[in-house]
């Protein structure tokens, strides 16, 4: 019966369980035996669809996974406390901060995770890669026993996102680094554009399990530089929970504002920064019943750190020396170590990448504290920058950040509005479409390269945190040589020309005979 319904209900044939429960059933090895030894099966015509009709694959997730006790837990515990502190919360409390103030962390419950042994894991996780079954063809959730194990499928929120692309940089590796083992990990090919879906799935998911289990929680807010804003309300949509959000009014891209006004958020756009909306929705959502969906709240981080995982599972589990992310409010940047951290511990690798965080020069809080050795950090006033959705001058995750670069004897690079954008423009020259955040990120590494701190064969990988289509104004900006002070070396503008045939031929053939001048 077992082994009948697993081929039922399976539409891969694969060595783990992707439901593991090590009461249940011991090993891989067992679920082999018992279905090859399932005689019933030979004669049976094959099945067309893995469940009956009138089943969505929720209700199939339901049914797979009702009545089986939840091996995996997790829970609140005080960010990088002393290892006796004792304080946690259940992951269905609604807290944000430690009792002294402090930010918190997602701990699992290790030990469990440690009774599946490193191949055991990688083979689970790469079983699941880009399925349809709900709701582990989710690259967030094909992960979900180290996510949030104990959430049941029905509850989950998801728009399959995640298994995002890993592009290999050939012509801008080659041409511009010389390098021939660059990638870029393509987190903005998503659901809203960005990475921020990753945590956004988690978060909102466990939203619709409190508020079904009669949670005061009335509707969800975040501060937003434009992509955490767009992700919230989509899921928010999808799911029927209202969702509100706090925007520095002209700061962020049209494509960015439209979003979540389509998705029916309630907008709200304020006279001041970031760092300023930020400190408004924490006061707001202490009084009303307002969830927070910034990554103050370590919920989303969970989501987040799949990434890192993800990109292991890209190269078959093999380390790349480096990864490069950029910095704004600095949750992103530990939810890659903790990934990668995790994969460690775990038995899934033998190290992690160094990591570099990169910011733009006109927000550069982090960078000014590594710069100083990490003394006493100090908050900055971001001043505007084309990566617009990395300007913040106080970021909440700083200590997070901190912590993260220091386990990965990681760095911190700065880029000027002019190198990052150069580097974007580069970059979209040998095929790519990239925001100015990424662009952010391979200035930083041109600038490593240069001093010669990453090496022409390291394995690098850059994260591509958001759609180049979010930030066509900046762009065009830069292709219409329409920035002050920058010389916009790169521009590539569109020539006006008069519709006639002679007229056509003569810029062409000037064209052409400049391509080869220069071959
Ligand atoms: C496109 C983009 N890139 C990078 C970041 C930086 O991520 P984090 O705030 O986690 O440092 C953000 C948001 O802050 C972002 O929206
Ligand atoms: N870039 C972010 C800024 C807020 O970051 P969060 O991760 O704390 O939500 C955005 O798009 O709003």
């Amino acid at each position: 019966m077992a082994a009948s319904y697993l081929l039922r209900s399976s539409p891969f044939s694969f060595t783990p369980n992707p439901n593991p429960n090590p009461r249940s059933i011991n090993n891989a090895a067992t679920i082999k035996a018992t279905i090859s030894s399932d005689k019933s099966t030979e004669t049976t015509p094959p099945i067309k669809h893995r469940r009956p009709a009138d089943e969505s694959i929720r209700q199939e997730a339901h049914r797979c996974s009702s009545n089986k006790p939840e091996t995996f837990s997790a829970k609140y515990v005080p960010f990088n406390a002393d290892p006796t502190c004792t304080e946690s919360y259940s992951l269905d409390e609604i807290v944000y901060r430690s009792r002294s103030g402090g930010l918190l962390d997602v701990q699992h419950d290790m030990e469990a995770l440690k009774a599946f042994d490193g191949s055991y894991w990688k083979s689970l996780f790469d079983s699941r890669v880009g399925k349809t079954n709900w709701p582990y063809g989710s690259g967030v959730w094909s992960k979900k026993e180290w996510v949030l194990p104990e959430i049941d499928s029905d509850d989950i929120v998801s728009a399959f996102e995640g298994n995002s692309n890993m592009f290999w940089a050939e012509r801008y590796g080659k041409e511009h680094l010389g390098m021939n083992d660059l990638w870029v990990k393509h987190c903005g090919i998503s659901h809203t554009g960005s990475f921020k879906d990753l945590g956004m799935t988690v978060l909102v998911s466990q939203v619709n399990r409190l508020r079904k289990m009669g949670r005061p929680v009335v509707g969800v807010g975040c501060a937003s530089t434009g992509d955490t804003s767009a992700a919230l309300s989509a899921y928010c949509a999808s799911a029927g929970i209202p969702s509100i959000v706090f925007l520095p009014a002209n700061k962020i891209s049209m494509a960015q504002l439209v979003q979540p006004i389509a998705n029916g958020a309630f907008v709200l756009s304020l006279d001041t920064d970031f760092d300023g909306c930020m400190q408004l929705v924490r006061e707001v959502t202490s009084e009303l019943p307002i969830y927070l969906a910034n990554s103050l709240n370590s919920l989303r981080l969970e989501g987040q750190k799949t990434a890192a995982i993800e990109i292991l599972q890209q190269f078959d589990w093999e380390v790349p020396d480096w990864v490069i992310v950029p910095g704004g409010n600095l949750g992103n940047i530990y939810a890659f170590y903790k990934g990668f951290h995790m994969c460690k511990e775990l038995g899934l690798v033998d190290r992690i990448p160094r990591l570099v965080c990169a910011q733009a020069a006109n927000a550069n809080p982090l960078y000014l504290h590594f710069k100083s050795g990490w003394s006493d950090f100090s908050p900055v006033k971001a001043k505007t920058t084309f990566a617009s959705a990395i300007q913040i001058g106080d970021p909440v995750s700083i200590d997070r950040a901190v912590y993260a670069l220091k386990n990965s004897n990681g760095i911190v690079e700065e880029a000027t509005e002019e190198e990052l954008m150069d580097a974007m423009a580069q970059a979209d020259a040998t095929g790519m479409f990239i925001c100015p955040h990424t662009g952010v990120a391979l200035a930083a590494l041109v600038k490593l390269r240069n001093d010669g701190v990453i090496k022409p064969t390291d394995r690098t990988v850059v994260v591509s945190t958001a759609h180049g289509l979010k930030f066509t104004q900046s762009k065009i900006d830069y292709h219409s040589k329409a920035i002050p002070e920058m010389a916009c070396s790169l521009a590539n503008p569109p020539v006006n020309v008069k519709a006639d045939f002679g007229s056509v031929m003569d810029v062409l053939k000037k064209y052409l005979l400049s391509k080869d001048i220069k071959q």
